[in-house]
C-alpha cells in the first residue's frame, strides 16, 4: 500500500492576543487503506490538526506531503482544488440542507467539495446503499434519527470517491450506541477500501482504527499496542 499523508515537524501557531503553539513538530505518515483514530482533550490542537490535513489552512513550520507532493506552501487555489479531489469531510453538526432530500444532500457534494459538478444521481444512490440507507433518499433530513443523519452526511462526502475521509468528531452529537455503531460504518467503509480518519474526544473510540493516536498540548504520538 502507498503512502497518502506525511507530516513531518508541522507546527502551527497563531498569532493572537496571547500567541500559540497548537501544534508542535508534528510527524504522522498514513497509508492508503489506513483507519486512523486521533484523540485528545478540548484544546489540545485536534481541529488544528485536521485543518491543515485537509488542506484549510497550512502549517508555520514543516512539511506536508500528499501522495509524495509537497503541499505545505500550495497557493489557495491550488489547495482547493486538491481539497475537491481527494479529500472528504464529515463533521460533528452534519452540515446537512434541511428543506433538501437526502438524495439531493448527497448530489450537493460539490456545495462542499469545491467541485464544479456533483456526482450523478447513480452515484449519489450508490454511497446511499453503501451507508445503509438506500429506502431514504426522498425522506427529509428532519425526518432521520442523528445516526442517520450522520450516515447521509458520510454518503455526501463518500460520494466524490475522495482518497480519504477526514472526519471532525463524527460522532460528537450522538449517544454512546449510535457512536459505536458510526464508527463500525467507518469500519465497513475502511475494509472496502476508504482510507479513514477521525479525531474525537471520546478515547474509548482509540481501538476501533488499526492506528491510533493521542494528542496532548499540540503534540502527537502513536499509541502502539503493548
Ligand atoms: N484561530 C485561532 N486563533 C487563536 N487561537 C486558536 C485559534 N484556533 C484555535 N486556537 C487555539 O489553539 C488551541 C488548539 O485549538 P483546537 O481547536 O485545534 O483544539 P481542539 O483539540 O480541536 O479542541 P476542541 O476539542 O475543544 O474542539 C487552543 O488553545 C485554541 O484556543
Amino acid at each position: 500500500m502507498r503512502e497518502l499523508i506525511r507530516l513531518e515537524g508541522v507546527s502551527r501557531r497563531y498569532e493572537a492576543a496571547v500567541p500559540l503553539w497548537a501544534l508542535r513538530e508534528c510527524s504522522l505518515s498514513l497509508t492508503e487503506g489506513d483507519f486512523a483514530v486521533i484523540s485528545g482533550p478540548s484544546g489540545s490542537g485536534k481541529s488544528t490538526l485536521l485543518n491543515l490535513l485537509g488542506l484549510m489552512d497550512t502549517p508555520t513550520a514543516g512539511r506536508y506531503y500528499f501522495r509524495g507532493e509537497e503541499v505545505s506552501a500550495l497557493s489557495e487555489r491550488r489547495r482547493a482544488a486538491l481539497r475537491g479531489a481527494e479529500i472528504g469531510f464529515v463533521f460533528q453538526s452534519f452540515q446537512l440542507l434541511e428543506q433538501r432530500s437526502c438524495l439531493e444532500n448527497v448530489m450537493l457534494a460539490d456545495l462542499y467539495t469545491g467541485a464544479h459538478s456533483g456526482p450523478s444521481r447513480a452515484r449519489a444512490e450508490r454511497a446511499l446503499v453503501a451507508v445503509g440507507l438506500s429506502d431514504r433518499g426522498e425522506s427529509i433530513p428532519t425526518e432521520l434519527s442523528g445516526g442517520q443523519r450522520q450516515r447521509v452526511a458520510i454518503a455526501r462526502a463518500l460520494s466524490a470517491t475522495p482518497s480519504i475521509l477526514l472526519c471532525d468528531e463524527p460522532t460528537g452529537n450522538l449517544d454512546r450506541s449510535t457512536a459505536q455503531s458510526v464508527f463500525e460504518l467507518f469500519d465497513e467503509l475502511n475494509q472496502d477500501g476508504v482510507t479513514v480518519l477521525v479525531i474525537t474526544h471520546d478515547p474509548e473510540l482509540l481501538h476501533m482504527g488499526n492506528r491510533s493516536f493521542t494528542i496532548l498540548d499540540g503534540t502527537l504520538r502513536e499509541n502502539h499496542q503493548s
